[in-house]
């Protein structure tokens, strides 16, 4: 079996197609398993189906030494049961796919938000314990689900397992960063900074994202320290929150918010609307614009250390912060003012 077969769960996704154009380009053979076709590439098969039906994941693994896996549900969505079913029963059920497929890697991607609780982490490593107040129901399955995968590795099976836990994606083609703060803005609610706007913060350049998961496939060996372990994933260039927040606006056309709002006013307003949107749930559907998780990662600081993945895989982010941004912005001709 080539070492360079694979096959891309979630390649239809923001990530997951960043994943898969790299991939082809670095001459690997690629499959998508999606339950949507987004799109067509030469040299890639796709394959469409939910991930909690092994008999569909199956076709799929056939003659692949790796696997990535980086479908969810989006974090927006509060549908628990949703979470429950696709990151951890449709995790296991990737994972006994993969070994009756016989394949030999699985690279899932996590998230560094696995061990975020809505309060300050400066330079966190991956030996933070895990959240034990999960923010919502996405982190939640997200710490279920890393745990599955890293259990699952074993040498004596031939089955090596590693976690990516990337912070903050974005770039050309994100469906939720740039179009919410847009949308924000041209609601004219883009006006206000939450707390002193010092919190520093870590944004990861999609490429960067996926150079970390590619180094992590070809650095996970039997004898390397991979195995079974997680890596932070970021540009390594934490910046201010609302800095960043504001360039991507100015470079669209938006004015940046300029008025601030004590942090703990507008948290404790979040979850008095979350509590409201709860109760009201069986009546009518209400999706609030200030969650208590947005303030959370809009007020504090949440970045992370990726010494790890410098020292075990070589890691080192190809796109700095700036470049990055301008890319972005430049990508998003339709979403300008005025546009
Ligand atoms: N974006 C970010 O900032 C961060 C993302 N991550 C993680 O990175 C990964 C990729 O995120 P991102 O690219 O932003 O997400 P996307 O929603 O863009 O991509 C996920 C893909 O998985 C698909 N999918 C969802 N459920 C299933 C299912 N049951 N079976 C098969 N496919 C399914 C989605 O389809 P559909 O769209 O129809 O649901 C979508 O195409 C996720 O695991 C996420 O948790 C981690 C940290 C930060
Ligand atoms: C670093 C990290 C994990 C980023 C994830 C991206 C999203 C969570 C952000 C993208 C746009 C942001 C945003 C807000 C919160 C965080 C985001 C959703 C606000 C709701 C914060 C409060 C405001 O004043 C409006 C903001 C709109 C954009």
């Amino acid at each position: 079996m080539s070492s360079k077969r694979c096959t891309v769960i979630g390649g239809s996704g923001f990530l997951g197609r960043h994943l898969v154009e790299r991939l082809v380009d670095r001459g690997y053979t690629v499959n998508v398993f999606d339950i949507r076709q987004a799109y067509e590439l030469p040299g890639v098969t796709f394959h469409q189906g939910d991930l909690c039906d092994k008999q569909a994941l199956l076709v799929a693994l056939k003659d692949v030494s790796i696997v990535f896996h980086c479908a969810s549900p989006a974090p927006g969505s509060d549908d628990r049961a949703l979470f429950q079913r696709v990151n951890i029963d449709g995790t296991q059920t990737v994972i006994q796919a993969c070994h009756e497929a016989g394949v030999q890697k699985l690279i899932l991607t996590s998230s560094a938000s696995v061990v975020f609780e809505g309060t300050d982490i400066k330079n966190g490593r991956e030996d933070l314990p895990y959240a034990k107040k999960p923010i919502d129901y996405y982190t939640e399955t997200k710490i279920q689900q890393e745990k599955l995968v890293l259990e699952a590795c074993s040498k004596e099976k031939g089955f090596l397992t590693v976690a990516i836990r990337p912070h903050g994606i974005f770039g050309p083609r994100d469906p939720q960063l740039v179009p919410i703060l847009v949308d924000t803005a041209r609601r004219g609610k883009m006006k206000f900074i939450i707390g002193d706007g010092s919190n520093l913060v870590d944004f990861t350049y999609v490429e960067n994202v996926v150079h970390g998961h590619i180094l992590a496939a070809e650095h996970l060996k039997a004898d390397s320290p991979l195995c079974g372990q997680a890596y932070h994933i970021t540009n390594d260039e934490p910046v201010r929150f609302w800095d960043f927040m504001s360039q991507i606006l100015v470079g669209l056309g938006y004015s940046a918010p300029r008025y601030h709002l004590p942090y703990t006013l507008v948290y404790g307003i979040a979850l008095l609307l979350w509590l409201i949107a709860l109760v009201l749930r069986p009546l009518i559907r209400i999706k609030p614009t200030f969650t208590p998780m947005r303030v959370a990662l809009a007020g504090t600081h949440h970045y992370y250390s990726c010494t790890r993945a410098k020292k075990d895989m070589g890691y080192q982010p190809p796109v700095p912060l700036q470049e990055a941004i301008v890319r972005t912005v430049e990508s998003y001709p339709h979403l300008q003012k005025g546009a």
